[in-house]
């Protein structure tokens, strides 16, 4: 099965930093790959990059098999299209209500009618579980898990077939994180959407991902689903694993493992 997205030897240097010295992985469809590392490893910046916000140094990025880097703003604007992108605490314009915000890239990347692209923009808010009443809302008048299901509703407004989501789950309490994964596996299901997730939430990750990419030392340590990560001897796994809050995670979820 060819890859959704195919990353190879990616270098990425920001200033003096070198971030990623050679990194590869591929997501397939129907994915839910998780990202993770530790603490400034570059996972935000590798969404950035896979999403053209940042350009590395050198490698490879091909999305459904088009090579994305190196190439201009027009050739690719199709596969730009493909890809929507929910930022960490949902950078939602604050000035703009709920629906003014999922209209924003129908407005910029459609010729749609203005009746069409609210109708548009009103299908995507129910998508996302959110009520009607919440299309006329400021984001400062919503809670901290409508606005992460609002930015949902803004990445999905071009029917992207790729979602790229940093850190959905922070800052949510566990119920509304717990709801929120819940959103990732329906609209994978019903929209037969590819997922990349950055998140520290071992929840989530125990619960929507099908793989996970660990990066370490600039590299991928290596792809594979959790029920290997856990088993796997690298301090930084077994510290993230198997310290409190993972020995937590691990025992809910580890009958899980066939
Ligand atoms: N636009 C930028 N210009 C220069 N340096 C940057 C830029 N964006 C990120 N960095 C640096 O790149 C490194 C990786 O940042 P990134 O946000 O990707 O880390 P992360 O793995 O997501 O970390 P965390 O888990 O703490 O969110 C950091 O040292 C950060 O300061």
């Amino acid at each position: 099965m060819s890859a959704v997205i195919e990353v190879r030897h990616l270098k990425t240097q920001l200033g003096e930093h070198l971030i990623h010295e050679d990194v590869s992985f591929d997501v397939h469809q129907g994915d839910i790959m998780g990202i993770i590392g530790g603490s400034g490893t570059g996972k935000s910046v590798l969404l950035r990059e896979i999403t053209r916000l940042i350009k590395p140094v050198s490698g490879s990025i091909k999305i459904f098999g088009e090579e994305i880097l190196n190439r201009s703003e027009n050739e690719t604007a199709w596969i730009r299209r493909q890809c929507g992108i929910m930022f960490q605490n949902g950078a939602l314009f604050s000035a703009l209500t709920v629906a003014e915000n999922v209209a924003v890239p129908l407005q910029e990347h459609t010729q749609l009618s203005p009746r069409l692209i609210a109708e548009i923009a009103a299908y995507k808010i129910a998508l996302v579980g959110l009520p009607p009443s919440a299309a006329n809302k400021y984001p400062s008048q919503l809670s901290g898990g409508m606005i992460k299901r609002a930015s949902v509703a803004r990445a999905l407004a071009l029917d992207a077939h790729i979602l790229f989501l940093d850190e959905p789950t922070a800052g949510l309490d566990p119920v509304g994180a717990g709801a929120l994964d819940e959103l990732i596996l329906q609209l994978r299901d019903l929209l037969g959407l590819t997922v990349v997730l950055v998140t520290h939430d071992l929840d989530s990750l125990w619960k929507v991902t099908n793989k996970i990419t660990v990066l370490a030392e600039k590299k991928v340590l290596t792809v594979a689903p959790i029920q290997t990560l856990i088993t796997m001897d690298y301090p930084w796994l077994i510290e993230y694993f198997q310290g409190a809050r993972g020995r937590v995670a691990t025992q809910e979820y580890s009958w899980t493992i066939k």
